[in-house]
């Protein structure tokens, strides 16, 4: 059985102090178990968020890093970087750094790569345009960048994987997928990992659903057999709403 995952990503969203407030409030309404929780904040709330929430089972996640330990990358922070202060989690290759910050899925692979070596657990994220599913590619686009970003790994590397299925038209618009058709795409990357890596790898990596996650949908969505969580941008900004995605996962 694999244990449901519920990653916030905040995206360019929260101060330091905004961060303190929302770990504080999720630490006193924190109450489900059964689910892994994880908060991807911006760098800079990082350390602070690390401290409010030592102690707990909320575990802290980084959006993006480079794929080499240290060098000349101005404005860069490397996998070790985020190990220092507490990291656990990072997100790789999210549609929006593939669409505005040139993340190919050659650099998703390295970073991939990269933060396993660091023993950082990598939330690697695929999915389609809506161009491209209008176009009948769902299935090759999420097959291609699946194959891509775990090339070269062992199978236990891409077992102790996360990957998110995001839709992109999904992401942001209030215009969810289907829980259904969700499922289904996901059973599509299931397969393709199993076909790479072996059945047995292809059912234990969790694979969670991204794009309009909501208290009011989760449900559906963990209702779905290769379903395993979500990654939830907007509705992750609120402890509350956060919580309430939790215990929405945890009664599956
Ligand atoms: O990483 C999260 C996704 O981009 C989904 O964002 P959203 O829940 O605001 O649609």
């Amino acid at each position: 059985m694999r244990t449901p995952i519920i990653a916030g990503n905040w995206k360019m969203f929260k101060t330091i102090v905004e961060a303190k407030e929302f770990a504080q409030n999720a630490k006193a309404g924190n109450t489900s178990t059964g689910v892994q929780k994880v908060i991807c904040a911006p760098f800079t709330a990082l350390p602070a968020l690390s401290a409010e929430l030592a102690g707990t089972d909320i575990a802290l996640g980084a959006q993006n890093m480079h794929f080499e330990e240290q060098g000349a990358f101005t404005g860069e922070i490397s996998p070790s970087m985020l190990k220092e202060i507490g990291v656990s989690y990072v997100i790789i290759g999210h549609s929006e750094r593939r669409q505005y910050f040139n993340e190919t899925d050659e650099t998703v692979n390295k970073k991939v790569v990269a933060a396993l070596k660091a023993d950082l657990v990598p939330i690697v994220c695929v999915g389609e345009s809506l161009e491209q599913r209008e176009a009948g590619e769902t299935s090759d686009i999420v097959r291609t960048q699946t194959e891509a970003a775990f090339s070269g790994l062992t199978p236990a590397q891409v077992a102790g994987s996360i990957i998110a299925y995001e839709p992109i038209w999904a992401i942001g618009t209030g215009r969810s997928s289907t829980a259904e058709d969700a499922n289904e795409t996901i059973a599509i990357i299931r397969s393709v990992i199993a076909e790479k890596f072996g059945q047995e790898t292809a059912q234990q990596v969790r694979i969670q659903y991204g794009g309009s996650v909501k208290p009011e949908n989760i449900a559906s969505y963990m209702a779905q057999p290769d379903i395993d969580g979500a990654l939830v941008g907007g509705a992750s900004l609120v402890a509350d709403s956060y919580l309430q995605l939790v215990n929405g996962a945890s009664q599956r």
